[in-house]
């Protein structure tokens, strides 16, 4: 199973191209790096791949098939701010439970603790926020994993805990990894190939 960016372009609404001609794939259990300046639309892409948004030119193909709608998506993504990316209505038992079927190994490995799931998003801290979203992401379904500047909030040890189970689980499942960062050490030291990401040329 391959997460296959072909040919992709993209812009919002009538405004500029992004990206134009974006060829990317990532295999199973691969752990590819992504790069690029800053406001160059590595987010976009990542929302693209995700199916947050469609793609303007060219497609967005796991295995070969269009993203399904109306299923779990294969491809999740974790952005670098958690409280964007989850509903401060809800308990945080029911965010997780978007991600399936709660897995109490995975949520110990990523250190959340069980008193946390009966609280509201702004009782917990945001790197505690951020364990919950990298939970929720790893759902059972999940194939690809897109981690957008996913650990730069949070302190060392943390950073190192959470890499470590999405490794891990990378290895175990063969899930593929897209891992955007500014952090040139931390792409280096956990990815198996670079991508530079280039302005559009449009
Ligand atoms: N929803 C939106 N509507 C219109 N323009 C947007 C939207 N989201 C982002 N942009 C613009 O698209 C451009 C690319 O943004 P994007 O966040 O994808 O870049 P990036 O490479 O991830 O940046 P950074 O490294 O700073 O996070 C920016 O100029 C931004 O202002």
């Amino acid at each position: 199973m391959q997460l296959e960016a072909k040919d992709v372009g993209f812009r919002y609404g009538n405004g500029p191209w992004l990206f134009r001609g974006v060829n990317v794939t990532v295999e199973p259990g691969e752990i590819v790096g992504l790069t690029g300046p800053s406001g160059c639309g590595k987010t976009s892409f990542c929302k693209v791949l995700a199916g947050y948004e469609k793609p303007v030119e060219g497609s967005i193909t796991v295995n070969h098939s269009l993203l399904p709608k109306n299923v779990y998506h294969p491809v999740q993504l974790v952005f670098q701010h958690p409280e964007k990316a989850i509903n401060p209505r809800w308990k945080m038992i029911k965010t997780l439970r978007e991600g399936g079927p709660l897995d109490q190994e995975l949520l110990e490995s990523l250190g959340i603790e069980r008193e946390w799931l009966t609280r509201w998003p702004n009782e917990l801290s945001g790197g505690e926020l951020q364990r919950f979203c990298v939970a929720r992401a790893l759902g059972k379904g999940t194939r690809f994993l897109i981690a957008d500047e996913m650990t730069t909030m949070l302190d060392a040890i943390t950073q190192a805990q959470i890499w470590h189970v999405v490794l891990e689980m990378a290895k175990k499942r063969g899930m593929g990894v897209l891992i955007v960062s500014h952090e040139a050490k931390l792409i280096q030291r956990l990815c198996h190939r670079v991508i530079e990401f280039h302005p559009a040329n449009a």
